[in-house]
């Protein structure tokens, strides 16, 4: 994740320049309301004129006729400006949240699209602020913020340009009396940049926080840790309270100078005013036109801070959910993609070489020149000992991970040759730890098929056979069947099935390869033969790579590769490789130590 406490780079407004691609189909709608702002604060300016000419003319020379038509003219502003600011509401809302919402799908697509490796050095809260809160500041800004920002700098200027012309001495004292406003805004935006960002950032890690301690209520709760978890979110609730409260004060700062100089600009002018009527070179009319017109350039000048301020906090918006967008993205689709004509499923792993970004370069790469050849149908267990590196063997066979030297082969073409849903569509993969969505059972299942009307007989046929394979019969005790919703909305399930669902979603998919991570551990004995003798049935035709923990799953294999210090140092029949490869009969003790001990736990627990 990108340094917090950098100043930012690119200057304001290029930074926000950046969402005009998402602004543009709504450009038309934007820029109207700005000109429908600018002319009724035009319409408020045109008061002040009016009134000067009421009282230089009609009221000095005491001209009762002209008197009627002004007071009709001052009325029909009156009338203008309130139906302008209708149609400037009309025309705001909508472009802002159809901004918001095609900026929030481009930054859930971008998630979606980033390799896991994006995913592992990136907190889940940050991400869910940028989508979230970011969003919501930039939607803010682009349905008043920038409007009312660009709006009153023209009617200012506008506004100045009107006072020279009633006098010049008068507008001169209001502007240079003024300028210490811009330069304490000038001064703040580097400042408040910084905190903002500080802010935005720690509203990330507290999402963090939160989201964990959700998810893992229950270790917490088991470990009675509850209270620390506590203590460490109102540590960060209490730096985040401090940065808001820093944020606050600077505001506060920026404030008290922007209604103190355009009081004291005031009182300056007045004073002059009073001088220059006093000595003939102001009529009365334009003493009181000039402070009127003054009066209404009060709150466009007075504004200017709070939307600068607002402004910077959009700058560090678009700068966040901008570091995700633009985050490279090394798995892509290849320009030419190839196909495998002929699925037959033999995957190879040709000098493999794989090291996670994160490791220090004094350290070998974890996958040192793998190679390791699985015949079409074949079953191959992988065994080796905790930490060998198996999972991530598994996670290069659908580039959840790419290879960093060497290369997998599917059917003898390269898997980055393939689209990565053509190579989804033929390697499936079931892990240990089951994640299910918030949906129903059915949808869960047949997850890796698109194509399929989830309604259509061909479905439900799937559907069974899958939840047969994976010994998934609970599904049909379910409240609905397999209509009903599971995962972290739904029905809580338990290890065990959570883990069948997810072998059945594998199954159902239909792969060439399924690619197994040890996806029977939280079944207990009875259950792991039946869904065994179900996969057994299901891997006949399929090719299979199935990391092995337990004994039982490496029976299931037709062969077994021993992984050991980064490679694959034995291939071979189980009984082969307990007769003659001593790490093997090691790893295969330690299994069988590791489920000893597991059902001596079961025991104890019944
Ligand atoms: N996302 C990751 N980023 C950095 N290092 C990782 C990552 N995932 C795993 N590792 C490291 O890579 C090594 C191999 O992990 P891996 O999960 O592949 O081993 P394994 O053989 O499957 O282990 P086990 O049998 O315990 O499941 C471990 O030292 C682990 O700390």
């Amino acid at each position: 994740m990108p340094d917090q406490s950098t100043p930012p780079t690119r200057g304001t407004v290029r930074t926000l320049a950046r969402i005009l691609p998402f602004v543009r189909p709504y450009l038309g709608r934007t820029v109207t309301s700005l000109f429908v702002y600018v002319a009724l604060t035009m319409v408020s300016l045109s008061v002040p004129v009016v009134l000067q000419w009421i009282i230089d003319g009609p009221l000095t020379t005491g001209d009762a006729r002209q008197v009627w038509p002004a007071a009709g003219i001052v009325l029909g502003l009156g009338i203008a400006e309130g139906l302008l600011i209708m149609v400037r509401r009309f025309l705001v809302l909508t472009p802002s949240t159809h901004i918001e919402a095609n900026m929030r799908n481009a930054l859930y697509a971008k998630l979606q699209d980033l390799p896991v490796a994006f995913h592992d050095r990136w907190q889940s809260g940050q991400l869910l602020s940028r989508s979230m809160s970011d969003l919501s500041t930039i939607r803010r800004w682009l349905a008043f913020g920038v409007i009312l920002l660009v709006g009153n700098v023209v009617v200012i200027v506008v506004g100045f340009g009107i006072l020279f012309t009633w006098s010049w001495q008068l507008a001169l004292v209001f502007i240079i009396a003024s300028i210490p406003m811009w330069v304490v805004g000038f001064r703040f935006e580097h400042r408040y940049s910084l905190v903002s960002r500080r802010a935005q950032d720690q509203q990330g890690d507290l999402a963090t926080t939160v989201e964990e301690s959700v998810h893992g209520i229950r270790v917490l709760k088991a470990f009675g840790r509850g209270k620390h978890s506590l203590e460490n979110f109102l540590r960060q609730a209490e730096e985040l309270r401090g940065t808001e409260l820093e944020k606050a004060r600077s505001i506060a700062g920026l404030w008290l100078w922007l209604l103190l100089i355009p009081d004291v600009a005031f009182a300056l002018s007045l004073l002059g005013g009073v001088v220059l009527a006093a000595s003939g070179q102001l009529t009365v009319g334009g003493l009181i036109a000039f402070f009127a017109a003054a009066a209404v350039l009060r709150w466009p000048i007075e504004s200017i801070g709070w939307l600068l301020s607002m402004t910077f906090e959009t700058r560090t918006a678009v700068e966040r959910v901008f570091e995700v967008l633009d985050e490279p993205n090394p798995i892509r689709d290849p320009e030419h993609p190839s196909t495998v004509a002929e699925p037959r499923g033999r995957l190879v792993f040709e000098n493999v070489h794989f090291r996670y970004q994160d490791s220090p370069p004094s350290v070998p790469d974890l996958l040192d020149d793998v190679v390791l050849e699985v015949e079409p149908g074949e079953t191959m267990a992988l065994v080796g000992l905790t930490g060998s590196g198996k999972t991530t063997l598994t996670a290069l066979a659908t580039r959840l991970y790419d290879v960093t030297g060497g290369r997998v082969l599917l059917d003898g073409v390269d898997i980055r040759e393939l689209t990565r849903d053509e190579l989804r569509a033929r390697i499936a993969m079931a892990f240990e730890e089951a994640t299910l969505f918030s949906a129903s059972v059915r949808e869960n299942v047949l997850l890796g098929r698109p194509e399929l009307d989830l309604d259509s007989p061909e479905a439900d046929a799937v559907l069974a056979e899958a939840l047969e394979i994976a010994q998934a019969d609970f599904v049909e005790r379910l409240p609905l069947s397999a209509d009903t919703t599971i995962g972290e909305e739904g029905l809580s399930l338990s290890g065990g099935q959570r883990q069948r669902i997810a072998l059945a979603r594998a199954i159902a998919a239909r792969p060439s390869v399924l690619v197994l991570d040890d996806p029977l551990s939280a079944l207990d004995v009875d259950t792991e033969a039946r869904v065994e003798a179900g996969l057994r049935r299901v891997l006949a035709s399929t090719t299979a790579l199935v990391v092995a923990h337990r004994p039982s799953t490496v029976m299931l294999a037709d062969r077994v590769a021993l992984l050991e210090n980064g490679r694959i140092t034995d291939v071979g029949r189980h009984s082969e490789l307990l007769a003659r490869n001593e790490h093997y009969r090691y790893v295969i003790s330690s299994l069988d130590e590791d489920r000893e001990t597991e059902h001596e736990e079961q025991e104890v627990i019944a």
